[in-house]
């Protein structure tokens, strides 16, 4: 005889929007062959700000390229939203450190529109909407019309954010995006990013070397062995200011005793 009372429900667990499957990336030159990650795993969930962290080198920027299907694994899987990564597609756009990454002869809006109409995802009026909607976003309205060369370093970072945001991607891949920029713009830079999270909740993957950006950005954090890049940890952002400082200690003394194996191995 059947049980007629209802089970309780429970949620189900989020399905991954992204998995990084025991990754191996390897470079091949004509005499080496060099391993920039060694069987790294990971998975993002919608609405994550994911960080990957760890020293020059350990092969996160690596990481991000094979991510966006711009380098195949020589081990293991990416799959995004189930679905095997073969190459690049506009469901993950990139943000990049170098402030050269807009097209020079168009405008901000132009650069926002093309990478809209070029994808195919949208065209004329909508694509101009779409663009206008996201150049707000990032507060730089008045400045539609004007050129690069125009644009100070930080400002052309947002024309970028908004480009790739304007595409509406699954997940937003940032290399570095603020390393450039001065100490204060680069603060007030990451600051309108999680306000830029809160409205939209977009998922982002953030590559960087800098532990404090790491904890500001954030949600969870992936930290990086050095050369080639193994997971070392996986790290919960911190809630309040004493955590911060309790996280930023903790991952130093993760970093600086990696560190000292290493030169106890030379
Ligand atoms: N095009 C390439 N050809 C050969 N080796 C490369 C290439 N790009 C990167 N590498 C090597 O792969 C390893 C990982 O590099 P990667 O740029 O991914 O590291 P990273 O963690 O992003 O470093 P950084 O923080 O300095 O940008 C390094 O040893 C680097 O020298």
């Amino acid at each position: 005889m059947g049980l007629d009372v209802p089970l309780p429900e429970r949620p189900l667990p989020e399905a991954p929007l992204l998995e990084v499957d025991g990754v191996t990336l390897q470079y091949k030159t004509p005499h080496h062959l060099i391993t920039a990650t060694y069987r790294v795993d990971f998975s993002v969930l919608p609405g994550d700000r994911f960080v990957l962290l760890g020293p020059s080198g350990c092969g996160k920027s690596t990481l991000l390229k094979a991510v966006g299907g711009y380098m195949a694994p020589t081990e293991g899987e990416i799959r995004l939203k189930g679905r095997p990564v073969t190459g690049p597609g506009p469901d993950r756009m990139m943000v990049f450190q170098e402030f050269d990454q807009l097209l020079p002869w168009k405008t901000v809006k132009q650069n926002v529109v093309f990478a809209l109409e070029a994808s195919g995802r949208l065209s004329g009026r909508e694509a101009e909407a779409r663009a206008m909607h996201y150049i707000d976003k990032v507060n730089l309205t008045k400045f539609c019309d004007s050129y690069p060369h125009m644009l100070s370093g930080g400002m052309k970072q947002r024309v970028a954010i908004a480009r790739g945001m304007a595409m509406e991607p699954d997940i937003l891949l940032m290399d570095e995006p603020f390393a450039a920029l001065d100490a204060l713009t680069r603060r007030r830079m990451q600051d309108e990013l999680l306000t830029l999270w809160e409205e939209t909740r977009f998922t982002v993957l953030f590559v960087t070397h800098s532990i404090p950006e790491a904890i500001k950005i954030g949600s969870r954090i992936l930290l990086l062995s050095p050369h080639p890049g193994e997971v070392k940890a996986e790290l919960n952002s911190a809630g309040s200011s004493e955590e911060a400082m309790r996280l930023e200690s903790r991952i130093q003394q993760m970093l600086f005793a990696e560190e000292i194996r290493e030169a106890e191995n030379v």
